[in-house]
């Protein structure tokens, strides 16, 4: 499977993804600059984190009105494979493509630091190398990642399934409402995260759970 990783001004996890890509598919993802509107033909795009546009007005809410975004979002609509980490999932979430918004944290701190995750649904292309209800080690970094959506929405994702990852018992960093820290759009090709997968790949980055995510999206799990 051929993968992308869009680069944007102010991004500073695209290095991360492009490795954690490169070793684990074993060929490089294409990039993808802020003015493209022709994406090339690829599997998976992913939007990694940082700190697009400095975070002015919100996290992701520049980026998600560049044209690139448009051009992603009639991807999505054919069915290609789009994640988004940290400030790529609050680019998912301002651009309309995944439902809910990311606040402040209630700690209004910037919080870096190894969390546990619950895989709730891994009936999903992203989740499908874990078991339902595996707790996996992840890192986060951030300081919006506090995942809210109205009574409605909220009651609409979890019937659905649309919530793919869970911090962990009393490891909910940042607020989110039911501990949400992943969630999926209703076809199932689109999922935003905040945490980072890419940086536990390796035995260099202490252990290597993050691998799966990447490994059920580009289609290498055994069946
Ligand atoms: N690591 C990131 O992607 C950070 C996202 C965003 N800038 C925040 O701090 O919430």
């Amino acid at each position: 499977m051929k993968s992308a990783v869009v680069q944007l001004p102010g991004l500073n996890r695209d290095r991360d993804m492009i490795a954690a890509l490169t070793k684990i598919s074993g060929q490089a993802p294409v990039t993808i600059w802020q003015t493209e509107t022709e994406i090339p033909d690829v599997d998976l795009i992913v939007i990694p984190g940082g700190f697009s546009y400095g975070d002015y007005l919100r996290c992701g809410a520049i980026a998600a009105r560049m044209p690139v975004l448009q051009a992603i979002r009639e991807k999505a609509e054919k069915g290609v494979r789009v994640m988004g980490v940290c400030n790529g999932f609050q680019i998912l979430v301002e651009a309309g493509m995944l439902p809910g918004a990311l606040m402040r944290n209630t700690s209004l701190k910037f919080v870096c630091r190894e969390i546990k995750l619950e895989v709730v649904n891994n009936q999903t292309s992203f989740t499908a190398a874990y078991d339902k209800g595996q707790i996996i080690r992840c890192p986060v970094a951030h300081h919006d990642g506090n995942y809210f959506a109205d009574a409605e929405t909220l009651k609409q994702i979890e019937a659905n399934g649309q919530v793919v990852f869970r911090y962990a018992q009393g490891t909910n960093p940042n607020g989110s409402l039911n501990d949400i820290a992943g969630v999926i759009n209703e076809k199932g090709n689109v999922l935003g995260m905040m945490p980072h997968p890419e940086n536990l790949i390796e035995a260099a980055h202490g252990g290597s759970d993050g691998r799966g995510i990447f490994a059920s999206a580009l289609d290498l799990i055994a069946a």
